[in-house]
């Protein structure tokens, strides 16, 4: 891979993931900085990382090839007026911000600079992340190749055709870890319930959900519902379960669930 300097703009969370599963993945610790406008994240990261940090945005611009804006959407057009912008036109822009579209991320920055929209998810962090991409027509094939590159070394990719569908990247993989913890956390409270302490209920679950995964990842070939059905007796206590989550409207609950998603960043595209 090739290795550029990189800036993370924003100290939080997703910079967090990228930036572990990067260094994991062998990107040089020299070549990253990040910044953030308190001190305590930044001495966690380079402590944890080694990574160089800066409580000046202006400065991890100028140190990088790569810039990362990694702050909340709300806070984009404000970090963004306070930056000097100087010697942007040779700068990558990599945003990983929902709901900001790429002309309004330009319009904050204030240029036409050449931009990639990237919609990662937390498991960077283990190198097991999911990113949509998205970049415009006139971004040259060494910076995608360069975007491309750098999130598959912390998990897979995939291309958005159309700036929309990185929506959709959002409804199923940037927060779909959320609803994933929410299904284990309800299955681990109703364990509980059974009677099982807190630490044996989440063994349970989470080693179910793992084998799970591991089952879907290494049998590509195989339907969703034939592994569903591989564990599903006529008349037995899976049917009786799973019946009750489709009865219940489970598949339905999932679809609004995924559509809200896509509406908050609509909404968020308009708002902000
Ligand atoms: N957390 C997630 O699962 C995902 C988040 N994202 C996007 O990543 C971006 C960051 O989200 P998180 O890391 O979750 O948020 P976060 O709140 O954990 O991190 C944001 C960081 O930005 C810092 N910050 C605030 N104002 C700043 C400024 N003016 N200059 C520099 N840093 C500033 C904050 O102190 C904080 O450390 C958001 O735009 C979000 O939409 C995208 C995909 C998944
Ligand atoms: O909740 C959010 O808005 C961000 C984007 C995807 C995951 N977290």
């Amino acid at each position: 891979m090739q290795q550029k300097k990189l800036a993370f703009i924003g100290a939080g969370n997703m910079s967090r993931s990228i930036i572990s599963g990067l260094i994991q993945s062998g990107y040089d610790k020299n070549l990253i900085m990040a910044s953030n406008p308190s001190s305590g994240p930044l001495e966690k990261m380079a402590q944890e990382f080694g990574i160089k940090t800066s409580q000046s945005n202006d400065e991890a611009c100028a140190f990088a090839d790569a810039v990362v804006l990694s702050v909340k959407p709300q806070v984009m057009g404000k970090m963004c007026d306070a930056l000097t912008k100087d010697g942007f036109e040779n700068k990558l822009f990599i945003s990983i911000a929902a709901g900001l579209t790429v002309s309004r991320l330009k319009e904050m920055l204030g240029g036409d600079y050449d931009l990639v929209r990237v919609m990662p998810n937390t498991p960077s962090l283990l190198g097991k992340g999911m990113s949509g991409l998205y970049a415009e027509q006139g971004i040259s094939s060494d910076n995608r190749q360069f975007v491309e590159d750098m999130m598959n070394g912390v998990g897979a990719t995939v291309w958005a055709e159309k700036e929309e569908d990185i929506n959709g990247v959002i409804a199923a993989a940037g927060s779909s870890p959320a609803y994933f913890f929410l299904f284990l956390q309800a299955m681990q409270e109703e364990a509980m319930n059974m009677g099982f302490d807190e630490q044996a209920a989440r063994t349970m679950v989470q080693q179910s959900m793992l084998g799970a995964a591991e089952m879907v990842c290494q049998n590509p070939d195989l339907q969703l519902s034939e592994l569903r059905a591989q564990v599903t007796s006529k008349g037995g206590t899976t049917a009786a379960a799973v019946n009750t989550l489709i009865d219940e409207g489970l598949q339905e609950t999932v679809a609004k669930a995924m559509r809200a998603a896509v509406s908050r960043a609509e909404e968020m595209a308009k708002e902000l």
